[in-house]
């Protein structure tokens, strides 16, 4: 991992607390990103340096808000955005990474071996097929679906009182206006992700 320094000042820009060895397993999981996609084309972003903003430092952005909850499902996690950086950053978490393609779970499932975390789960299905024993605390996507449908699809996988979180680039109006009617947005806060010159916000969806 070269970016290492790169790395670190983000996470401090972010204001997020991780030991060197919870930087070290982003770090791995980058290098394994990376390689992977020279043959399993898992991500449109090929240069490690950019992947630090685009896929580390912008996963991250969704640790300060998930508290609340333990069992956290990242739909269409594809290389493991946001969910495999969250399920570093937050070991106390238990993490599914959901994804309907086998390449990018069979990766998932890989990187998972190779660094070691036991507290993420690999699981290849169309999550409207989904059907776990226990229900989700939180439910995150980038990059899946108009948030509307986002939430239509994964309705029967949130626990009582649970609460999905959305990454979404710019301010999402047409979308928040078109959520089913028994939802609604209880926050919508702007994300600065450090080296990302783009906006990025943070949609919190409760059912009403
Ligand atoms: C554009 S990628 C985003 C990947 C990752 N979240 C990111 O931000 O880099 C969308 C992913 O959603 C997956 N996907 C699309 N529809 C799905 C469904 N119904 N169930 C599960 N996964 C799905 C695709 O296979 C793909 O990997």
């Amino acid at each position: 991992m070269t970016h290492i320094a790169e790395l670190n000042r983000g996470i401090e820009q972010l204001g997020i607390d991780l030991t060197g060895g919870q930087t070290a397993l982003l770090g791995g999981y980058l290098s394994l990103l990376a390689k992977w996609n020279q043959t399993y084309n898992l991500t449109a972003v090929r240069e490690e340096a950019r992947m630090v903003s685009y896929h580390l430092l912008d996963s991250l952005t969704l640790v300060p808000h998930l508290d609340g909850g333990t069992r956290l499902l990242d739909v269409g996690s594809g290389g493991g955005m946001p969910g495999i950086p969250a399920a570093i950053a937050r070991p106390d978490l238990s993490v599914v990474v959901l994804d309907a393609n086998h390449k990018k779970t069979t990766f998932l499932r890989q990187a998972v071996i190779e660094l070691k975390l036991v507290n993420v789960e690999v699981i290849t299905s169309r999550v409207e097929l989904y059907r776990p024993d226990t229900p989700f605390d939180r439910i995150t996507s980038r990059a899946f679906a108009e948030l509307g449908e986002f939430v239509s699809l994964t309705r029967h996988l949130l626990a009582p009182g649970g609460q999905w979180l959305a990454m979404k680039g710019v301010y999402p109006y047409e979308e928040i206006a078109s959520l089913p009617e028994d939802t609604r947005a209880s926050e919508v806060l702007g994300v600065g992700v450090p080296g990302l010159d783009a906006e990025r916000h943070l949609v919190r969806v409760v059912p009403r």
